[in-house]
């Protein structure tokens, strides 16, 4: 039984599925009091049934509640919410993991989608940090976890929209870090590659852009892929353990993840 989270307050936005899932599992199995938040509250529940069963001799806490982090109230309910279930009055962590990717080529204007990326990928940010961030500078602890994306760091083609909100949460957190530092509160983000299996791509609709980039529409990452090895949604939440289990002194500011054979 892993004690390395024990009495670590955790909200994790975006656990339904793919990698948030799978830090879902990860910081149960070690011991962490997590509030689990995505707007599908039938597959939040089916995790907790998954984690409890698989780690029976965790002493981790799962709570699961309905969050939209396009939403601000959404997001600050969830985690007050948060506070009360566990009875603290600041979060240790929160872990934004919500995302949505479109592969559109912008000749072809699928505005809905554009509008989704910024409101999911961009005001999701923002919306994590203002609802923890005058708690956690006044306890003078806390971090700030995005998974953001290797594409927040390099370009895509038919991903412009995409690229650029995952840049604009890098853009975000590094100046907010750099603004807080001396307060104990630190900010992080993940920037992976392919990660396999997950839900990310279902939704495309632009058939052009899809087949330019060798994806099928409606399958899981990875599927019809040329190139076989992707990493694992666990390895990305192995990422987020090395960033909480760094000594006080230590910030580990970003990590970029990728397949070895990635180009
Ligand atoms: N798979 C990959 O190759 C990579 C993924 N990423 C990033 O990782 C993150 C997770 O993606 P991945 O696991 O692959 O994909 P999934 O589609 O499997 O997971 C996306 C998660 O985001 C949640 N989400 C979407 N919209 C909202 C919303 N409005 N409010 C709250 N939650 C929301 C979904 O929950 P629900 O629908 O229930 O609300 C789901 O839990 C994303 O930010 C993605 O950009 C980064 C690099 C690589
Ligand atoms: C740019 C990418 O395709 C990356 N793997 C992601 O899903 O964010």
């Amino acid at each position: 039984m892993s004690v390395l989270l024990q009495d670590q307050v955790i909200c994790l936005i975006g656990a339904s599925s793919g990698i948030g899932a799978a830090i879902a599992h990860a910081l149960y199995r070690h011991g962490g009091k997590v509030a689990i938040g995505a707007r599908r509250l039938n597959k939040l529940t089916e995790l907790v049934q998954e984690c409890t069963q698989k780690y029976p001799d965790s002493n981790g806490s799962l709570f699961p509640l309905e969050c939209d982090v396009t939403s601000r109230e959404s997001v600050q309910n969830f985690c007050e919410q948060t506070c009360k279930h566990f009875d603290v009055c600041s979060i240790d962590t929160v872990i934004n993991c919500a995302g949505v990717m479109y592969f559109t080529k912008m000749k072809n204007a699928v505005m809905d989608q554009w509008d989704q990326t910024i409101d999911v990928n961009c005001r999701g940010a923002t919306n994590c940090m203002g609802a923890v961030l005058p708690q956690m500078v006044q306890a003078k602890k806390g971090k700030v976890i995005s998974i953001t994306s290797d594409a927040g760091v390099r370009d895509f083609p038919n991903l412009a929209v995409y690229c650029a909100s995952k840049r604009f949460v890098e853009t975000l957190t590094e100046i907010t870090r750099r603004e807080l530092v001396g307060t104990g509160v630190t900010l992080h983000t993940i920037q992976p590659g392919d990660v396999k299996g997950t839900e990310l791509i279902m939704k495309n609709t632009d058939m052009e852009a899809a087949e330019t980039m060798g994806v099928s529409i409606g399958k899981p990452v990875g599927e019809g892929f040329t190139r076989e090895q992707l990493l694992d949604p666990s390895d990305v939440a192995d990422a987020v353990l090395t960033i909480l289990k760094a000594p006080p002194h230590v910030a580990i500011n970003s990590i970029l993840i990728e397949p070895r054979d990635q180009e």
